[in-house]
Parts: structure tokens; sequence; C-alpha cells
């Protein structure tokens, strides 16, 4: 592989290596991908307050979440369909993040099922925590057969996406008329309806025509509100959260509905565009949220010193998407664990260059927002 030395450096060379269907998938955003952009922008409007002479010779990067510990406050979101990125897919992602002590979350749409997640990682070593990513299904029976199935496999949490009640609407999608290969399936479910997701045969150019956007609108119950949320946890028996909350006021909601944990996500930008940068409104939820639940973030997260932005301004732990997608496509489970590596020993770096030696150490005062134009 051509020397990596950075994430964006995965995203380059997958560029060159993944089909246009596949890739176009990966990398999109929603309509004119202003907020996939802002995700990443934002974080270079805001500037680190480091602070000298602290003794950064030992830099303890470990943490945890919902009482458990991992090495580094840098997880894995849930992306869909893995194995189009690799044919190893989730399987190769679990592997890497057991090796790395890393979290994991499962997308509900992985090509490999949750089963077969769970017992392709080696069950003598440690298991870091590993969560299930939900959609509310229309079919509630479904739904709630998949958490259960993810709780006996070891899941121990359950994070519930909230933006998604249709799927944004992402053009190159549209144009590509975008398909799973036909040798894939949507691994948790049996139902060829449910299991298969086929190019979308005719439309408009009104109709979102991606056959991603027909099976969402198909299968996911667009009343989406929160009585999903207390269903769920009527029969979970693990922490639920919550992953895309970009508001004070949801942010309440969620911690009256009784939340275990908030994710600020816009869905990597290819939901809602023009909505802010995640790592510009992460304060906000904080500061709602009060510390009552713990508050992690993803979206444009690519840096080390972008992780450490995001615990100053409150995250517990951030998550990867795309860089997981690209890293897996150049070298399957090797490909996870160095982009870990890389991003894990920028953070390190960054910490120890702040005056952090542990991540209690990481406070509001080691960043400064700027007062600039922003979405
Ligand atoms: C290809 C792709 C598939 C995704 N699939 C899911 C999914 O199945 N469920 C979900 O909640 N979020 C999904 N997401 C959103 C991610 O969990 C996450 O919010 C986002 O990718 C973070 O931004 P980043 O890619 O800039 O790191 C997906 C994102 C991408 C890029
Ligand atoms: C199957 C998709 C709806 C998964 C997803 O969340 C996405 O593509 O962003």
């Amino acid at each position: 592989m051509a020397q990596v030395v950075c994430l964006d450096d995965y995203e380059r060379l997958a560029a060159e290596g993944l089909g246009r269907n596949a890739l176009d998938y990966y990398r999109s955003g929603a309509q004119d991908m202003v907020t996939l952009r802002e995700n990443q922008r934002a974080f270079d409007r805001i500037a680190l307050r480091p602070r000298v002479l602290r003794d950064v010779s030992a830099v303890d990067t470990r943490t945890t979440v919902l009482g458990r510990e991992i090495a580094s406050p840098i997880c894995i979101a849930p992306t869909a369909m893995q194995r189009m990125a690799h044919p190893d897919g989730e399987c190769a992602t679990a592997r890497a993040a057991q090796r790395k002590g890393a979290c994991m979350i499962l997308s509900s749409w992985s090509t490999t099922s949750v089963e077969d997640v769970a017992a392709s990682t080696n069950g003598a070593l440690p298991q870091p925590p590993r969560w299930l990513q939900l959609y509310i299904y229309k079919d509630r029976a479904a739904t709630r057969r998949l958490v259960e199935r993810a709780q006996d496999a070891g899941f121990s949490a359950i994070a519930i996406t909230v933006d998604t009640p249709f799927l944004g609407r992402r053009l190159a999608d549209i144009r590509n008329r975008f398909q799973m290969p036909p040798h894939l399936t949507l691994a948790n479910f049996h139902d060829p309806a449910r299991a298969h997701l086929a190019r979308a045969e005719s439309g408009s150019a009104a109709d979102n025509a991606s056959g991603l956007a027909a099976y969402v609108a198909a299968q996911t119950d667009p009343t989406l509100n929160w009585t999903h949320v207390a269903w769920v946890k009527s029969f979970a028996r693990v922490p639920v959260l919550v992953k895309g909350i970009l508001t004070a006021e949801d942010a309440e909601l969620a911690v009256r509905a009784g939340v275990d944990g908030i994710i600020v996500s816009n869905h990597g930008g290819r939901q809602l565009d023009t909505v802010p940068a995640t790592i510009d409104v992460l304060e906000e939820v904080c500061r709602a949220v009060a510390g009552r639940v713990e508050v992690y973030l993803d979206g444009g997260v690519r840096r080390g010193t972008d992780v450490l932005k995001a615990l100053a301004l409150g995250a517990r732990a951030v998550f990867l998407g795309r860089p997981v997608l690209w890293a897996l496509n150049c070298a399957g489970e090797t490909g996870v664990v160095e982009m870990l590596d890389i991003i894990g020993e920028e953070f390190r770096l960054a910490m120890a260059l702040s005056g952090c030696a542990s991540i209690a150490d990481i406070t509001r005062e080691h960043v400064r927002t700027l007062p600039t134009a922003r979405l």
C-alpha cells in the first residue's frame, strides 16, 4: 500500500480503488453537501490553547463509555454495508476494534449479522464495548427481535438513530440509481423484502430514485417520535442512546425520556443539508444535558486535534464514520487498525503538546472558539 500518513490518505486511495456506486454512496452528503464540508471546516475554526511545562512524558488516553474502559476516546460509528468496501466488511472492523480496544457501533443495516460479527472476534481476548445502531422498522416485531438478538450476542447498548424518518437526498446516489451488489444482503434480516435492496426501476426527477431511498421509505417508520424511544426502553436490557441530536431542546427531551447517552450527529451531512457542523452545536447540547448523561460526537473527525477539541467542548468520546470505510477498502482489518493507530497517535501527541497527560486534564480552557460567521 502506498505510504499513508494521515486519514485523508485513505480516502484518496479508496477513491482510486472503489467502484462508482459504492464510492459515491460512501462519500456523499445530502443535496449541496454544505454540512458535509462544514463538519470538517468547523474544526479548523477552533483554536487550541496549549499549556506548557506540565510533564507529559506519560500520556494516558484511556477513558470510559457507559462505565466500560476503552483505550482512547476514538470510536467507530455505524456505517451500513461495509462489505461493499471489503469482503470481510463488518467482521474486519470488529476485529480491528477489538485489537485497538475501541468501542464500535454496528449498523443494523450491516452486510454481516449481529451473531456473525460477535463470533468473528477473539473470545480469548478482552472485548471492548460493542453497540448496535437501530433503525425503527414499521414492523415492530422485527425491530424488537433484532434488539433481542443483539443483546444475546453481547451487544451492550442500543443507539437509536433519530434523524432518518426519510432518507436525505443524495444526488449522486439518485443519478447512479444506487444499488447494493446482488451478492450482498442486509444480513440481520431473512425476509427478502428486508434483506434485499433493489435498484429503483423508475423515477421522475423529483423521486429519490436511489434503491436506498425506496428501501428506507418502504421499511422504516416515518412516524418516529419520542414514544418509540420509550418503547425500546421498555424491553431493552441494555442502555439506550439516541443518535442524531443537534439542539438543546431535543437534548433536554432525550434526557427526560431517560436515555443513557446522546450522540451529537448530523449523520455525516447525509440527511438535512445546511444544518450546522456537529462541533458547532456540541457545547449547546452539553450545556443542556449538564452532565446528566454522556454526550458523544461524530461528523468530520479526521485528526487528533479534532478529538481534543471535541473533548474540550464536552464530548465523552468521538466516532469515526467514513475513515473506517476508506481504511477497510485499502487493507481490511489491518487498514482499520493502522487508521486507528494514526489518529490515536495524533491524539496522544495533541494531548502532550497541549499539556494534558490524562483525559481528565482536557478542559474548556484548551480551546478558543472564534465568533466568525458560520452555519
Ligand atoms: C456510508 C455511510 C453509511 C452510514 N450508515 C449509517 C447507518 O446505517 N446508521 C446510522 O445511524 N448512521 C449511518 N451513517 C452515519 C454515521 O454513523 C456517522 O454519523 C457519520 O458517518 C459521521 O461522519 P463522518 O463520516 O464524517 O465521520 C452512515 C454514514 C456513511 C458515510
Ligand atoms: C441504509 C442507509 C439508510 C444507511 C445510512 O444511514 C446512510 O446511508 O447514511
